[in-house]
């Protein structure tokens, strides 16, 4: 079976990276601090960069893409060595495309319909997105009862106050999250605070 980015750890850090060269102290101040499993989201030029390398020097990482939006991206995120895919909603035309690259993909859902829809092709794995916008975890708590098979990772707000209250759900692996990349502590290269933050997300439990 492949690597599920769910398992890997109670966070997957949620990076936005604007220069490639940061991108792979970054990601190994994650791993030191316990969180493999890293989602580089496809925001800035530097993203695609930034998951090669990453993919290629750092030792541990379980590197992916975020903000996949189009086909295309889900091919050239592949292309750059990424392990798995995150997107912040899915079309029928997305999901082709995720199914094609042959990785492990997190398709963003906010709706029960959405959820289903997806069920109804296979997957079990799914982002919630926005979770602190579209209900939280008083929302995916809901539907652990009726769609208990579906695991998920929800993504948006979450911060490490209201982690542990979705970790505590059945239906959550775990969640996703920037809290240990403050936009400060990047900029200046702060290296040791990240991987200070990233070991205390790793502590996180329900
Ligand atoms: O890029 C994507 O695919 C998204 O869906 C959005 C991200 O998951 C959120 O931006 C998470 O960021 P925070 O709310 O800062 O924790």
């Amino acid at each position: 079976m492949s690597t599920s980015a769910l398992d890997l750890a109670p966070v997957i850090p949620v990076v936005i990276v604007d220069d490639v060269e940061s991108a792979v102290p970054l990601a190994r101040a994650l791993v030191a601090g316990g969180l493999p499993a890293v989602e580089v989201t496809l925001r800035t030029p530097a993203a695609l960069g930034a998951i090669e390398r990453i993919a290629a020097e750092v030792e541990g990482a379980f590197v992916g893409a975020g903000t996949v939006l189009t086909p295309d991206q889900a091919k050239a995120a592949a292309e750059a060595g990424a392990r798995f895919l995150v997107t912040p909603g899915c079309t029928e035309t997305l999901y082709g495309a995720l199914v094609d690259t042959g990785l492990s993909f997190l398709p963003g859902t906010s709706t029960v319909s959405e959820v289903l829809r997806l069920r109804e092709l296979g997957v079990r794995e799914m982002k919630f997105f926005p979770a602190e916008a579209a209900g939280g975890a008083p929302y995916l708590k809901s539907l652990a009862s009726p769609v208990p098979d579906v695991r998920f990772c929800p993504t948006g707000g979450i911060t490490p106050a209201s982690a542990p209250t979705y970790l505590a759900l059945p239906n959550v692996a775990c969640v996703g999250g920037s809290w240990m990349l403050p936009a400060d502590a990047v900029a200046s290269r702060d290296w040791s605070r990240v991987e200070q933050l990233a070991r205390e997300a790793s502590g996180l439990r329900g």
